[in-house]
């Protein structure tokens, strides 16, 4: 494939450059220098499949609500820094010599980019640690989205972090209580799994259900998960597959009514829209010694249903 016809770049309202990545087929991919953030995701109908607020704010450096927002060096609160880290908030660039990767083949007609954020003195004065991280974003032929991240150590010495693509998936609706007899919107791979409730001083506990269902507040990190999980969504007749390497947390989130109304990017009825499920490494942190890199990808695609 013409790599030029596949990748647009141009620039958003607020200046920021955008990278659009088409596919032969009509799927689409539109990633934000902000952030290294993928903004927008379509499938070969323009159906867009990532949730993104209606009270989004745009300018940086705040992170956009929605989309799939990069989380590092910190996942949550559970560190000295920022919410989720400094990498979504900060700018990145377009990566036009990236180290190779062994793993995959894009002689297929895969439109794919690079971007890059390295330690800047900004982060330096709050996390003392050089660092590379890559990102890339390949659209398949299919409309399958990949992204790839390698984080490097350039430092002396060790660090260690944690990591999310925190990505909100675009559902119909995801309450329970009014679907009588079906599960509209619902998340299976979890089953057994332990996991860490957020809203209950992050207390571990094990998923009991078939298959997770939503009629309140869910935030929760799932451990160590097989690599694919799948949101089923039966009125949109679609479902999500998520498969990931490198990443054995799963997150899973949704503010539901009464947080809704406390986040100002956020509308009050937009939680039934929305389900966030990232792929993530957090429970135990990954610690690189000087020189070495670490790789986390997440593969998502989207198929029509059966039933
Ligand atoms: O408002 P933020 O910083 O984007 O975070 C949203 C949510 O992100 C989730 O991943 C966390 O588990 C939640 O605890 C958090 O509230």
């Amino acid at each position: 494939m013409d790599r030029s016809v596949a990748v647009e770049i141009s620039k958003d309202e607020n200046g920021v450059s955008q990278v659009v990545l088409r596919s032969p087929r009509g799927a689409s991919a539109r990633i934000s220098l902000h952030g290294g953030q993928v903004r927008s995701w379509k499938n070969e109908r323009g159906e867009e499949l990532l949730f993104t607020s209606s009270k989004a704010i745009f300018k940086p450096p705040a992170a956009v609500r929605g989309g799939i927002p990069i989380c590092f060096p910190q996942f949550g609160n559970r560190g000295s820094l920022e919410q989720h880290g400094f990498a979504r908030n900060r700018m990145w660039v377009v990566d036009e010599n990236p180290p190779p990767l062994q793993s995959t083949d894009h002689s297929s007609g895969n439109a794919f980019i690079d971007l890059l954020r390295k330690s800047s003195d900004d982060d330096m004065k709050s996390w003392p640690h050089r660092y590379e991280l890559r990102l890339r974003v390949i659209l398949s032929v299919d409309g399958y989205l990949t992204l790839i991240s390698r984080i490097r150590n350039v430092n002396c010495k060790p660090f260690s972090f944690s990591f999310a693509y925190h990505t909100y998936f675009s559902v119909s609706d995801i309450r329970q209580e009014i679907h009588l007899n079906d599960s509209e919107v619902r998340v299976e791979g979890l089953e057994t799994l332990d996991y860490l409730d957020n809203l209950c001083n992050r207390e571990r506990f094990t998923e009991q259900g078939d298959a997770l269902t939503f009629e309140s507040e869910v935030d929760r990190v799932y451990l160590s998960s097989s690599d694919a999980v799948a949101v089923f969504d039966h009125e949109k007749k679609r479902t999500f597959v998520i498969r990931k390497e490198g990443l054995p947390d799963v997150v899973v989130w949704n503010p539901w009514e009464k947080k809704s109304k406390a986040i100002a990017d956020f509308g009050d009825d937009e939680y039934k829209h929305m389900l966030c499920v990232d792929a993530a490494a957090i429970e135990k942190p990954i610690t690189l010694k000087p020189g070495e890199e670490w790789t986390g990808r997440v593969d998502l695609s989207v198929t029509a249903s059966l039933y």
